[in-house]
């Protein structure tokens, strides 16, 4: 039973154990290795007959396994045994068990592995003969021991030596594209795990440094029982040529595709094809436009023989280029950029030509837009100071051909600024909107009204009357035309707007065919209009000109002397009626280098008009005050008042106020000692501000005499609210004190005023004794003038 079994399990597993023994010198095997050596159950048999059985060419491989049993006392060997007709494949391996040469050993049936090991082998063969005849590169890698080997002719591709080429798999892997190496590891790790094979196109290293594209299959061909892969075979090509040629087409395909329009025009002038873009900028698609001549998309603009010059041109010299406008399918008008190529064939013809074209509309919005902003005045859209300047200049020229008169109006808005400050710029601009508006509705077509900025606006008048008189009287009619419109209240929002324009004129003829000239001549007669209390019109003529050159170079005098320290204060003596002084006005001087001392009547009205004055006037509030510092500290001085002019401007700074009382500290000045003469005007022009200011510095003891009363404005009601301390009646009444009664009454009047005012009343400019004494018989007790003393420097 125990036999049977053993020999049951033996013959599931076609394996058999024998025995030999060398002093019988015979073999014995059990049922299965009997089965398996073609011998009959139990046969007992001599080891030759069995060499006898055994395949030729395995005879060196048994003698092999007997040598080995003999030195080593073991074998192992596979080798063919005669199976009927055919071969069968054993594994026979033994061991020598005693000296007397005892050997056990066991038979195993291989026949089904080797028989499949063979089918690949051979299949592997034949795929390599293939290959071989093929041209390819092979390879074939074991993994077990990261090896691989080549065909010659993959060597040959990469233009290796096969004998000095490494075999491990890391060379051949340092071979790919360092860019390719991620993606074909990827593929090869896929086909290892489940995929079987891979196909890859990727470049590897030729041994002379370039990359060669080759196309890589690989399969697997073996695997262990558990499925790992053992071996890979593969082939290699060279695809340079045709990737190369996939490359050109790519390229190709992406100029066709490419932002600009193109056609592929045959040879006889009708179009074959048409790219995407193409379509995009004449509206037309690619079917629509094959077979039609490209003069589909002309415009009427050019004539044919416009279009047959670009012909001509392409023919002759191979390609014509240019800016021309083409229809839109729907159409409208574009304009492109375009160029015509001749493509010819290797016998010298045109075969076909191409056609690209770049749609400008975009490039030509940007030039307007450029133009735009370059000539035109954003907020009104009306033509900038430099295409005026254009325009003066052409219109210079059509004057001296025509000898017609221009004339060039410069407007400067009045009472602009206020709007602006108090309402905002948004009000402000709209207020310009609607004068360029205005000015617009009553100009003809071809005058020019543009903005130079602010609230400068100049019109330009041309084909006026060629007698230069007539032509200022057409403009003058035009200026006062305009001058109304401007002066028409502005609705803005709720808030009406009064706003006049102040306009100067200057004539062509006077220009000496200078456009900046003309531009300058009329701004100058615009500031002359402006002087002369604005809303007005001013031509422009040589005195102005010549006034105006004499007021620079005063400025520029005026502005030297200032940083040359070159003014001096003189002081004039005011009395009481018993001829003792109470103070002193101080009065400033221009000591000139070369014109000797200069009277403030020929630089107080300039400083103040160029902004001078508030340095001027500084210097003299600081002298003041010290030369009152100064008396405080002398008995006989120290109850002396210093009257101080202020101009204007002076006071309208709005630190003003901190300006005095700063000065006073720093020099120890007594405020009560110093009085500010202030005039008429100045204090009417915003009384509630100066009422303010004269309030902060009275607070301070700072005194305050109205100057020059009597000249300015017949509203009195305001000094009432004035912290005022004294009325200086005007030397002009006091001129004609005693030779005109209306003088006399005035001056009666003012001290009268005074007096009810409760304000002290003082006369200047008193010369004579019949003045004195007419002053201090109606009650003016004090007194200014050359009969106590003239200004002069403190002795
Ligand atoms: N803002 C400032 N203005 C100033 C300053 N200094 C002077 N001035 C103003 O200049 C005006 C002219 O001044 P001036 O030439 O000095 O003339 C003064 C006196 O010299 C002159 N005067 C006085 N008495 C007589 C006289 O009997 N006869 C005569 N012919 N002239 C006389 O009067 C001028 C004084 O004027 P007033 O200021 O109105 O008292 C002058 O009006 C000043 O306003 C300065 O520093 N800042």
């Amino acid at each position: 039973m125990r036999h049977q079994i053993t020999h049951r399990i033996q013959h599931l597993a076609r394996l058999g154990n024998w025995h030999y023994s060398a002093g019988g010198d015979h073999l014995e095997g059990s049922d299965e290795a009997c089965r398996l050596l073609g011998l009959p159950a139990g046969a007992i048999l001599h080891p030759r007959k069995l060499a006898e059985r055994i395949h030729p060419q395995d005879q060196p491989a048994l003698q092999t396994a007997w040598r080995e049993l003999m030195n080593d006392k073991h074998f192992a060997v596979e080798l063919r045994v005669r199976d009927g007709e055919s071969w069968r494949w054993l594994y026979i391996s033994g061991e020598a068990v005693d000296a007397d040469l005892q050997v056990i050993g066991f038979v195993q049936d291989i026949n089904a592995r080797k028989q499949r090991e063979l089918e690949l082998g051979a299949q592997a063969q034949q795929l390599a003969l293939a290959m071989t005849a093929s041209g390819e590169g092979l390879w074939d890698w074991n993994l077990a021991t990261q090896q691989v080997s080549h065909n010659a002719q993959w060597c040959r591709l990469l233009g290796l030596d096969p004998s000095h080429l490494s075999h491990a798999t890391d060379f051949f892997i340092h071979l790919i594209h360092p860019h390719d190496r991620p993606a074909v590891q990827a593929r090869i790790g896929t086909c290892l795990q489940d995929k079987g094979s891979y196909v890859s196109e990727h470049r590897l290293r030729h041994h002379d440094g370039h990359y060669v594209w080759v196309l890589d299959r690989g399969d697997v061909v073996e695997r262990d029982e558990a499925g790992t892969v053992l071996r890979m075979v593969g082939s290699l090509s060279d695809i340079s040529q045709r990737r190369a040629a996939d490359e050109e087409l790519r390229i190709a395909a992406s100029v066709f595709d490419a932002q600009e329009g193109m056609l592929i025009v045959g040879a006889d002038q009708r179009i074959l094809r048409a790219n995407r873009a193409f379509g995009e900028i004449s509206g037309y698609n690619g079917p629509d436009l094959a077979g039609q001549s490209p003069l589909l998309l002309r415009t009427g603009k050019y004539d044919m023989d416009f279009y047959n010059g670009i012909w001509e041109a392409v023919a002759s010299s191979g390609s014509w280029q240019g800016e021309l406008w083409i229809k839109h399918q729907q159409g409208r008008f574009i304009p492109v950029w375009m160029t015509g190529s001749a493509i010819w064939d290797d016998g010298g013809t045109i075969s076909h030509y191409i056609v690209t074209l770049s749609d400008l509309s975009q490039y030509k919005a940007a030039e307007r837009e450029i133009h735009r902003l370059a000539f035109y005045d954003p907020l009104t859209g009306l033509p900038n100071r430099r295409l005026l300047l254009e325009r003066i200049e052409h219109a210079l020229l059509t004057h001296q051909r025509s000898g017609n008169e221009g004339a060039l109006l410069f407007i400067d808005l009045d009472n602009f600024k206020p709007l602006n400050d108090s309402y905002g710029h948004e009000m402000g601009d709209r207020l310009l909107k609607e004068v360029a508006e205005r000015l617009g509705q009553r100009l003809r077509q071809d005058d020019t009204i543009a903005r130079l900025g602010g609230d400068e606006f100049v019109v330009l008048l041309e084909n006026l009357d060629s007698e230069p008189a007539k032509a200022a009287s057409q403009t003058e009619h035009v200026a006062e035309i305009l001058s109304d419109l401007l002066a028409q209240p502005y609705h803005l929002d709720s808030h009406t707007h009064h706003c006049t324009g102040s306009i100067g004129i200057a004539l062509f003829s006077d220009a000496a065919g200078r456009a900046d000239e003309l531009l300058r001549q009329a701004d100058l007669a615009m500031y002359q209009a402006k002087t002369a209390g604005r809303n007005a019109l001013r031509f422009y003529d040589q005195a102005m000109q010549t006034a105006v050159q004499q007021r620079l170079t005063q400025e520029h005098a005026l502005r030297e002397a200032i940083a040359a320290q070159q003014f001096v204060l003189h002081y004039q003596k005011q009395v009481d009626n018993n001829g003792a002084a109470t103070g002193y006005e101080a009065l400033l001087r221009w000591k000139h280098p070369q014109r000797g001392l200069i009277a403030p009547g020929y630089f107080i009205a300039l400083a103040e008009e160029t902004g001078l004055i508030i340095p001027l006037g500084r210097w003299v509030l600081e002298q003041a005050c010290q030369q009152l510092a100064r008396w405080s500290k002398e008995e006989d001085c120290a109850h002396l008042r210093l009257a101080v002019n202020i101009s204007p401007l002076q006071f309208q700074q709005d630190d003003f106020v901190d300006t005095v009382i700063a000065i006073l500290q720093q020099s120890g000045a007594t405020p009560e000692r110093l009085e500010l003469e202030l005039t008429e005007s100045l204090l009417l022009s915003d009384i509630a501000h100066a009422a303010d200011k004269m309030h902060r510095l009275r607070k301070h003891g700072v005194l305050f005499s109205l100057d020059d009363f009597g000249t300015g404005y017949s509203s009195l009601s305001y000094l009432k609210h004035l912290p005022l301390n004294q009325l200086k009646i005007d030397k002009s009444f006091v001129d004609d004190i005693t030779h005109s009664t209306s003088a006399d009454a005035i001056v009666r009047t003012i001290i009268a005023l005074a007096h009810s005012l409760e304000l002290n009343v003082i006369a200047e400019g008193v010369e004579t004794a019949q003045q004195r004494d007419f002053l201090l018989a109606n009650g003016c007790k004090h007194h200014q003038g050359y009969l106590y003393e003239k200004p002069a420097p403190l002795s």
